[in-house]
């Protein structure tokens, strides 16, 4: 939590303002954070200086880990995070390949559990990983990527935490994710969420104690309608110490992921956190 505070802190002092084209407002901007999350020890890291809705952060990882490419799968997970980015978005209405209400193209899951060949076959990455990693092997090539230039203009938006590295070092499973861009108000209080959960998943259904999760964010942005809200409100609370996350033990398998598991099988334990707060969202 407190990594997260320092962030926004030097956001605050040290941010640049930028223009950006697609969302028609600035941001104040730093490039380069580095993150760390000690999921060995389970120590979630959840925002404590507002209330933070984790079960929907948890339900988009979900959502990519099963290949999902629409907006109502979402929801009916629990999250409407993609709502917004599917629908009401004028870019993306017009685009040919939108194939109706809720299409999300070609975004996230669809690249990592099935991005086509040029034959027209296509490759499930996450299967590969945890084919690999449930054997004790890691091949220094265990990389989930959404990220495809080949068919950005077949999507909604191009993923922005869009590579995990996974490693095993003896029965310890270690997680590195790379985020190009990063809402540090809203979409952040959700990846790190994900970075943690990824990793924790990951291990347990391959047989692996869970290690550290390295998180690395490229530009870190707070956008001018959320800037007020960041800089007099929610930094000047302080932190609660980290809640921990329990998973649902009876999940073994990809499979199990894939089919009954709901976010029922995931709770939190001793979140203690201050008042909400309704951050502005740029579509
Ligand atoms: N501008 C922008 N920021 C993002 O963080 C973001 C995008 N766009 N587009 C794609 C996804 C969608 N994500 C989202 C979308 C909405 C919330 C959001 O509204 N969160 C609220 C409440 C969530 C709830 O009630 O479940 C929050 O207070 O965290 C968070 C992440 C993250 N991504
Ligand atoms: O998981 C996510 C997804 C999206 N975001 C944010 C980062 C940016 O503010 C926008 C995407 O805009 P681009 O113009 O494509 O960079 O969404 C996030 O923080 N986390």
């Amino acid at each position: 939590m407190k990594q997260y505070l320092a962030l926004c802190q030097r956001i605050v002092d040290e941010g640049v303002w930028v223009e950006n084209e697609r969302t028609g407002k600035r941001c104040l901007t730093v490039i380069n954070a580095d993150l760390n999350y000690d999921v060995a020890n389970n120590q979630f890291p959840l925002i404590t200086t507002r209330k933070s809705f984790w079960k929907a952060a948890i339900a988009e990882m979900l959502g990519y880990i099963r290949g999902y490419d629409n907006a109502a799968d979402f929801r009916a997970l629990g999250t409407k995070t993609w709502d917004m980015n599917a629908n009401d978005n004028a870019a993306w209405q017009a685009n040919p390949h939108r194939k109706g209400e809720d299409d999300m193209g070609r975004v996230y899951g669809v690249q990592g559990r099935s991005w086509q060949k040029p034959d027209g076959s296509t490759i499930d990455q996450l299967r590969k990983i945890i084919d690999n990693l449930s054997k004790g092997i890691d091949d220094r090539g265990e990389i989930l990527t959404f990220y495809n230039p080949g068919e950005f203009d077949m999507g909604c938006l191009r993923p922005c935490m869009h590579t995990h590295t996974f490693s095993l070092l003896g029965d310890t499973l270690h997680l590195t994710s790379y985020q190009r861009s990063c809402d540090v108000p809203l979409g952040l209080n959700f990846n790190q969420i994900q970075v943690f959960a990824l990793l924790a998943i990951v291990a347990q259904i391959t047989g692996h104690k869970p290690g550290q999760a390295y998180h690395k964010i490229v530009n870190a942005h707070i956008y001018e309608d959320q800037l007020e809200l960041m800089r007099d409100v929610q930094l000047k609370r302080e932190p609660f110490p980290s809640p921990q996350l329990k998973i649902n033990p009876d999940i073994k398998s990809l499979e199990d992921l894939e089919t009954w598991v709901t976010m029922d099988d995931f709770e939190v334990v001793g979140y203690q956190h201050h008042d909400p707060i309704k951050y502005p969202f740029s579509v």
